[in-house]
């Protein structure tokens, strides 16, 4: 257990960081994403009453941000599956919630922070599918720009398009701190 002073030590370190980092995406841009993928979203899912599901725990600002513009019946409900877990590279796939809605016949909606190697929503697709949806889609609030990422894979409400360089913010986390940042911010360059 840490101590008081400890923990209020490891803040002041973790603001200080922050002060060297870079601000990839401002907050502003993040909205009009945001903004952006429910418009889309509302043009294509409106009437397939859709089982909406943040993927947590980085989903859950995205899904935060995203669900209150959507203007059609839907049911909402979240499933967790990590493979990073805290850390900067992704390893194995962890289940950590599956979701409570049954999914068999529906068509359902994936909302995550971030498509990256794209390991996480590939998983979970095929979840839903084996689970018997109708169709999944997925919206991410961010992409990003490198060729690491696994076949087959492309989400149908695409965000903004980050560099390949490990990102926080809007619901990312560095360490699982960091998730509570209004836009996009990565570490200096080497550290
Ligand atoms: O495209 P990939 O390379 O698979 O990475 C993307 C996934 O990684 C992050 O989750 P993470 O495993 O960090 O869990 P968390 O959301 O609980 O932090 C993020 O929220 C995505 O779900
Ligand atoms: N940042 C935070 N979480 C992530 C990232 C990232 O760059 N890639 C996959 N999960």
């Amino acid at each position: 257990m840490q101590t008081r002073d400890q923990l209020r030590q490891q803040s002041d370190q973790l603001q200080a960081l922050l002060g060297r980092c870079d601000l990839l995406v401002s907050p502003d841009e993040m909205q009009a994403t945001y903004a952006r993928l429910a418009e889309e979203i509302n043009r294509q899912l409106a009437g397939r009453l859709p089982v909406v599901l943040a993927v947590m725990n980085g989903g859950l600002v995205s899904a935060g941000q995203i669900v209150p513009r959507l203007t059609f019946p839907l049911e909402l409900s979240y499933l967790h599956a990590t493979r990073y877990r805290g850390a900067t590279t992704g390893g194995a796939l962890k289940w950590l919630a599956q979701p409570d809605i049954e999914l068999a016949g529906r068509e359902v909606l994936l909302i995550d922070d971030i498509l990256d190697e794209g390991h996480t929503l590939a998983a979970v697709r095929e979840w839903c599918l084996d689970a018997g949806a109708e169709r999944v889609w997925i919206a991410v609030a961010t992409e990003k720009a490198h060729e690491r990422k696994v076949p087959d894979l492309a989400a149908d409400f695409p965000g903004i398009v980050v560099p390949d360089r490990y990102i926080f913010g809007e619901g990312m986390d560095y360490h699982g701190y960091f998730r509570n940042l209004p836009g996009i911010h990565a570490l200096p360059e080497g550290e």
